[in-house]
């Protein structure tokens, strides 16, 4: 099959595009590099440098091939930047899909995957895992323009027939086993690479934003995913739209506290990770952990890393291989594939 996968350069999508070509299909990649990296895209898989914002180079892009499938990754992500920019993250999460999945109705593309969050579920404390039946109740910017965009998809498929997964990732972390990916945001704001850095020294001690959230040790829980499973998710998604649309919430089931996940790198680094209290952070719900139920029952999908500690292991590995992170590893996608 083939495929086209926007924010292919990013950190899930970069773990998707592996999976996908391990499981033999042509991949392209369309990305702007704003948070991607070239390097993440293998070499000899050609890379779209195009912005979603633009109508026309989108278009041109979806139409040039007959594609198995969309996956669209591609968005601003960050859950504290939304409420600090709240119109910002609306425009830019909304009208990039909206270009994207119009272009794909307008192309006769049958199949996305939609890189959803659980951030949709963010309003009140919930403390028990999270079915897709539960409210959708974004508690930020960032969730109100995902729930926006699983609006759109519905019309696309009532409409245009573009049949879609909203996948509701819980919190993606870990790093490709073989060590060929790894996670590389830049500024980096995810608990699990914070701690990881913290540990090595290549960081301030860690700030643990909040203390007092109702939970068993007043740190925020979290679902954390490993992004080879949430890649694997991706594919049993595809095989499983045919002839319907689908959500997904897509997690293991197990949550950590903000604690646990220091504890655990502890344990599997054998240092000490130096941190400090800090005040909650805007946005940030208590709980979320998924019930991913459904996806289990209906695509087989089955976690191969579920503990936190092959999570944390496989994101230190990658990190102590690539201490720069994708600075330093060359670009691989750049001969000759890019264009725009
Ligand atoms: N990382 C998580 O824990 C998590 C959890 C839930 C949902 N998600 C969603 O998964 C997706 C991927 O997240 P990630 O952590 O890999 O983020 P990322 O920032 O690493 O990847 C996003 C990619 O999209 C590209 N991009 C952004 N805006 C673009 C535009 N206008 N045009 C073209 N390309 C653009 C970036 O350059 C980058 O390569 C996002 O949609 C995010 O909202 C992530
Ligand atoms: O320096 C830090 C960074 C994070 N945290 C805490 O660690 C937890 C996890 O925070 P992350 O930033 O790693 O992840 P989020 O839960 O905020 O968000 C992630 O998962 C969400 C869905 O759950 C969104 O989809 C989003 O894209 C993705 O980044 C939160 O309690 C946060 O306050 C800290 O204490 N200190």
């Amino acid at each position: 099959m083939r495929y086209l996968v926007t924010g292919g350069a990013g950190f899930v999508g970069s773990h998707t595009v592996l999976a996908l070509l391990d499981g033999g299909h042509e991949v392209e990649v369309l990305d702007n590099l704003s948070t991607g990296h070239r390097a993440a895209v293998p070499g000899g898989t050609k890379l779209h440098v195009v912005d979603l914002l633009d109508r026309d180079a989108t278009d041109a892009v979806v139409g040039s091939r007959a594609w198995d499938g969309v996956l669209h990754f591609a968005a601003l992500s960050l859950v504290g930047d939304s409420m600090r920019d709240p119109f910002h993250y609306l425009r830019q999460n909304y009208l990039t899909a909206l270009n994207l999945i119009q272009s794909c109705v307008g192309h006769g593309v049958r199949k996305l995957v939609f890189s959803s969050t659980a951030a949709l579920f963010g309003g009140p404390d919930r403390l028990e895992p999270i079915p897709e039946t539960a409210p959708l109740l974004p508690g930020s910017p960032y969730g109100e323009s995902k729930m926006l965009i699983e609006r759109v998809l519905h019309w696309a498929d009532a409409i245009g027939g573009l049949r879609s997964a909203c996948l509701r990732y819980f919190n993606a972390a870990g790093a490709d086993p073989q060590g060929r990916a790894g996670e590389d945001h830049r500024p980096e704001t995810h608990l699990v690479p914070l701690t990881i850095d913290a540990m090595l020294g290549r960081r301030p001690p860690l700030r643990l934003f909040g203390d007092d959230y109702p939970t068993r040790d007043g740190s925020c829980i979290r679902d954390y995913i490993h992004v080879t499973d949430l890649a694997d998710a991706h594919l049993r998604a595809l095989a499983q739209i045919d002839g319907r649309s689908l959500a997904y919430n897509v997690g293991n089931g197990l949550g950590y506290s903000n604690l646990e996940v220091i504890a655990a790198v502890e344990r599997v680094s054998g240092r000490k990770v130096p941190w400090e209290p800090a005040p909650r952070r805007d946005g940030d719900p208590a709980m979320l952990v998924a019930d991913a139920t459904t996806l289990r029952r209906e695509t087989g999908w089955t976690p191969a890393y579920a503990d936190l500690e092959s999570i944390v292991r496989t994101a230190l590995a990658w990190r102590e291989a690539h201490p720069e992170g994708y600075a330093a590893c060359g670009a691989p996608a750049e001969a000759g594939f890019a264009i725009g």
